[in-house]
C-alpha cells in the first residue's frame, strides 16, 4: 500500500490481477510539432513499459486509455502514432482502436484474447472527460457506464493527470476493483521521500503555457512558504510582469488576452503584494518583423516574447547553482522553435551542474533532457508529471489518489 497523509492506495502487490481484462489509464500526452502534427518527444510513451509488461506476463489483456492535448490546441490529436511507438518500445503489438466507447471499441474489447494489448483513441474526444466533477458523478458518465462492464479491474498509472478529477481518472475506481500502476507508485513514494521541507534554499523554476495551473501552484507554494525563490518564465512570467506594472506592448497583451489570461492578473498581483518570492525576467528574447530575433529589456519590449533573455539566464542560473533543491516545470520559451530553446536549455544545464537535488517534470521540460543517459538518479528525479508533480509537492490532495483510496474502501473491502 502507498500511504500519503491519510490516504491508503493499493498497488499491484496488494491486488494481484492475473488472467483478467483490465482498463489501464496511462498518460502519454506528449509534445507535438505544430507544423507536422508529429510527436517530438516519447519519454512518456516509454514510461509504462514495466506496468504493461508485468500485467501482460500475468496473462491479463489490457486496454490502454489516455488523453492527448486539449480541444482547440494544435496538440489535440489522435493516438495512432502513440500506438506505433508503444509497440516499438514494448516489442509487442499494441493495436490502435480508432474509437473510445462506441460499438467498434466495445466489440473489440469483448473479443480480446489473453495477453493482447490495445490502445483506445484520445479519451478527450469524449466531451464528458473534460468535465471536472466528483468521482460519484463521473461514475454515472456514459464513458464509465459503457466501458466498465467489459472489465475485471482498473489500473491508474497516469500520475501526470492525477490532479484532474476527470471521468477516466476518478469515475472507474468507483465501480471497478482498482489499483495504482508502477509509475504512479514510484512517483508518489519517491516524491514523498525526496522532498524534504526542511532543506533550503528551494528554488522553483516555473514556465510553460498552463498559466491557470501555475497560479494555483504558486498560491499553494507561497501559502505554505515552501519556496525560497520562484523563477518565472514562459507565459507565467509575462503575466507576473504585467501584474507588476510592466508594459509588454500591444502584441504580447493581445496574446495574453486571446489565451484568456488577463483575468488572472489580479491573482498574480495579490501573490506579489503578499510578498511571494517571485522573480520576473529582466530581459526577453523576442521575435520581430520578418522573423528577426532580438533581446529586449523587460521594460522596453516591442517584439513578441518567445524566451527569457541572456541577462535573466545569468541571474536565474546563479540562484539555481546555490539551491539545495531545484524544481523545474514548464519551459522558459517556445522550445518547439530551435531559436527559442536556449533559455530552458541553459537553466537545465545549470541545474544539472548544481550540487542541489533536481526534480524535473512536465512533458516539455523533460523533452529537453533528450533521454540523456548521464543523469545521476541519486541527484535527479525525472517525473512524468508537471502540474500533478507541483501540486503534490505543494501539499494538495490529488483526485486520482483520493479516488483509489475511496475505491479500496468502498469497492474492494466491502466485497
Ligand atoms: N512566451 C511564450 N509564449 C507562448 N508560448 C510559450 C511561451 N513560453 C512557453 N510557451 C509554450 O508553453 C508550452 C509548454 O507549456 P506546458 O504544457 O505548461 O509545459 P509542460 O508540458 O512542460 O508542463 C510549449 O508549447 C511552449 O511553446
Ligand atoms: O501534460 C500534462 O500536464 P503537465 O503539462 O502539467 O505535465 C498532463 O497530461 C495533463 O494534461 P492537462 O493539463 O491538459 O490536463
Amino acid at each position: 500500500m502507498i500511504k500519503v497523509n491519510d490516504l491508503e492506495i493499493p498497488t499491484l502487490d496488494d491486488i494481484s490481477f492475473s488472467g483478467n481484462k483490465l482498463l489501464v489509464r496511462i498518460d502519454i500526452n506528449s509534445p507535438v510539432d505544430p507544423k507536422t502534427g508529429k510527436l517530438i518527444d516519447d519519454s512518456r510513451i516509454k514510461a509504462y513499459n514495466e506496468t504493461i509488461k508485468e500485467l501482460v506476463n500475468k496473462g491479463n489483456s489490457l486496454v490502454l486509455i489516455s488523453h492527448q492535448g486539449r480541444p482547440g490546441d494544435s496538440d489535440f490529436i489522435s493516438l495512432e502514432e502513440h500506438a506505433e511507438l508503444l509497440s516499438k518500445y514494448l516489442d509487442m503489438n499494441v493495436e490502435f482502436v480508432e474509437d473510445v466507447m462506441g460499438p467498434y471499441a466495445r466489440e473489440r474489447i469483448k473479443n480480446m484474447k489473453s495477453g493482447e494489448v490495445i490502445l483506445l483513441d484520445n479519451v478527450r474526444f469524449v466531451s464528458e472527460e473534460l468535465i471536472e466533477a466528483p468521482p460519484t458523478q463521473h461514475a454515472k458518465s456514459y464513458l464509465v457506464k459503457r466501458l466498465s462492464p467489459l472489465f475485471d479491474g482498473y489500473v491508474n498509472d497516469a500520475f501526470a493527470t492525477a490532479h484532474r478529477s476527470q471521468a477516466s481518472i476518478v469515475g472507474f475506481p468507483m465501480v471497478l476493483k482498482s489499483t495504482a500502476g508502477r509509475v504512479m507508485e514510484k512517483e508518489v513514494s519517491a516524491l514523498a521521500k525526496i522532498f524534504n521541507a526542511d532543506e533550503f534554499p528551494k528554488v522553483f523554476v516555473l514556465g510553460g503555457g498552463k498559466v491557470l495551473d501555475s497560479i494555483r501552484i504558486i498560491e499553494n507554494l507561497v501559502k505554505r512558504r515552501l519556496a525560497d525563490r520562484i523563477l518565472t518564465g514562459g507565459l507565467i512570467a509575462e503575466l507576473f510582469a504585467v501584474a507588476k506594472g510592466l508594459d509588454l506592448g500591444k502584441e504580447n497583451m493581445q496574446i495574453l488576452e486571446k489565451k484568456g489570461l488577463i483575468s488572472l492578473i489580479p491573482r498574480a498581483r495579490k501573490i506579489l503584494l503578499s510578498g511571494g518570492p517571485i522573480e520576473i525576467p529582466v530581459d526577453f528574447k523576442v521575435e520581430k518583423e520578418e522573423g528577426k530575433v532580438a533581446e529586449e529589456p523587460s521594460n522596453k519590449v516591442t517584439g513578441v516574447i518567445k524566451d527569457i533573455g541572456s541577462t535573466t539566464v545569468g541571474i536565474y542560473s546563479s540562484f539555481i547553482k546555490d539551491a539545495k533543491v531545484i524544481v523545474m516545470r514548464g519551459p522558459m520559451g517556445v522550445i518547439e522553435d530551435e531559436r527559442f530553446r536556449e533559455g530552458s536549455k541553459k537553466l537545465l544545464d545549470s541545474a544539472l551542474e548544481s550540487q542541489g537535488y533536481l526534480i524535473i517534470g512536465g512533458g516539455h521540460m523533460i523533452s529537453m533532457l533528450g533521454g540523456s543517459s548521464e543523469i545521476n538518479p541519486s541527484k535527479v528525479h525525472v517525473s512524468t508529471g508537471g502540474g500533478a508533480l507541483l501540486l503534490f509537492l505543494a501539499g494538495e490532495r490529488l483526485p486520482a489518489l483520493e479516488a483509489l483510496d475511496l475505491s479500496y474502501k468502498e469497492v474492494v473491502k466491502k466485497k
